[in-house]
């Protein structure tokens, strides 16, 4: 059977906290996969975390100076969203500009038919999570549907707790000229904002659905004159949802802040999608909006390593040897046979 080195990624993390008694962990796989080996430190307890939460990627942190830079240097800027610790480590060590705790987490994460069901606290909770496994990335934070509408102070107060308990570094809301005022409060007190425009999943019933915008002459003219309004009220850069890549294209050169791009064409200043859509994270027959391109099939993966594992639980080939604890001494193990012997212990009938 092959052998796959262990990724340089896991290396990474696994170089600061596997101590010189690792244990080499040999994956059980089902007979079809390569196996797999990757050396782990030994767990203690189930709530330890196997990586070092403070142990953090040799990356240079990623800033709003840097995003500027990017943009200035016409480099695209990557985004990718997280919802928790590991997906979070994943685009952090994969080496993304930015990471985004997406209110998508309400449909990806939490089975919930729409963004609107999410709750402030419901993002607090997965914006912690996923902050202590990001070191390099810039963080941005989803403001969720009813935590921001009411008032600036109102956006205010949210996007202090998203910062101070969340640890991002920005907050997202979505919305156009409208949101001005707010953006302009918020970015004048010193918290960044990214922007969202053209498709707003939160405001999806009064556009009738998930539907692209730009499309027609007013909608396109509409689009420009928000992405203009927000860019003045001193936003740092905007998500840009399913738009016709020619109208993103024509935006964002008339911007002097990235848009990134999300369903909106190559024309954009960045790209941002789904962690979970992007890795193929579900069965096949799932709905996908068109503008997810499978980058993995996790879902694959995830299944074929549960079979594995059952497999062997019900043929009794795990654990083997070396995932059990050894006694200390062998003449303890004698003492207590030839005590449990003499106590003559009987199994209690049921
Ligand atoms: N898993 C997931 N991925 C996402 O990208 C995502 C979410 N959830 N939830 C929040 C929003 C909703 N998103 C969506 C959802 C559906 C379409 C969609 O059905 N688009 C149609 C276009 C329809 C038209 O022509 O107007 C498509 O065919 O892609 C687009 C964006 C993007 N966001
Ligand atoms: C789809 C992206 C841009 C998003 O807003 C989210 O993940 O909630």
């Amino acid at each position: 059977m092959s052998s796959i080195r262990l990724s340089s990624a896991l290396r990474l993390v696994s170089r600061r906290t596997v101590s010189s008694s690792a244990k080499r962990l040999v994956l059980p796989t089902a007979a079809a996969l390569p196996r797999v080996q990757i050396p782990v430190q030994q767990c203690r307890s189930s709530s330890h975390s196997p990586f070092s939460a403070t142990a953090g990627p040799p990356r240079k942190k990623v800033t709003i100076n840097t995003l500027r830079n990017l943009y200035n240097a016409k480099t695209p800027i990557a985004m990718v969203t997280a919802h928790d610790f590991p997906s979070g480590l994943a685009a952090d060590l994969a080496g993304v500009d930015m990471v985004l705790v997406g209110d998508s987490l309400a449909m990806v994460a939490l089975g919930m038919e729409d963004t609107n069901q999410l709750t402030l606290d419901a993002m607090l909770h997965h914006c912690q999570a996923v902050s202590r496994g990001v070191k390099g990335a810039f963080i941005v934070g989803d403001l969720p549907m009813g935590s921001y509408e009411i008032s600036p102070e109102h956006a205010i107060k949210s996007s202090i707790r998203l910062i101070q308990e969340g640890r991002v570094h920005a907050v997202k809301l979505e919305g156009g000229a409208e949101m001005a005022p707010t953006i302009s409060r918020l970015t004048s007190l010193g918290i960044p904002v990214l922007g969202h425009v053209g498709l707003t999943p939160q405001r999806a019933s009064s556009l009738g659905g998930f539907r692209v915008q730009g499309k027609t002459l007013s909608s396109a003219q509409k689009l420009l004159a928000d992405a203009l309004a927000i860019q003045e009220a001193g936003c740092l850069g905007m998500v840009m949802e399913a738009v016709p890549a020619e109208i993103a294209e024509i935006v964002t050169s008339k911007l002097n802040i990235p848009t990134i791009g999300i369903g909106a064409g190559v024309g954009c200043s960045g790209q941002v999608l789904v962690q979970v859509d992007m890795l193929g994270y579900y069965p096949e027959g799932r709905f996908m909006p068109k503008f997810v391109k499978l980058y993995g099939d996790m879902f694959k993966v995830a299944k074929e390593g549960i079979e594995g594992y059952m497999k062997e639980v019900k043929e009794r080939s795990y654990p083997e040897k070396q995932h059990t604890y050894p006694m200390g001494k062998d003449e303890t193990l004698e003492a207590f046979r030839a005590w449990v012997k003499d106590q003559d212990v009987k199994k209690e009938e049921k």
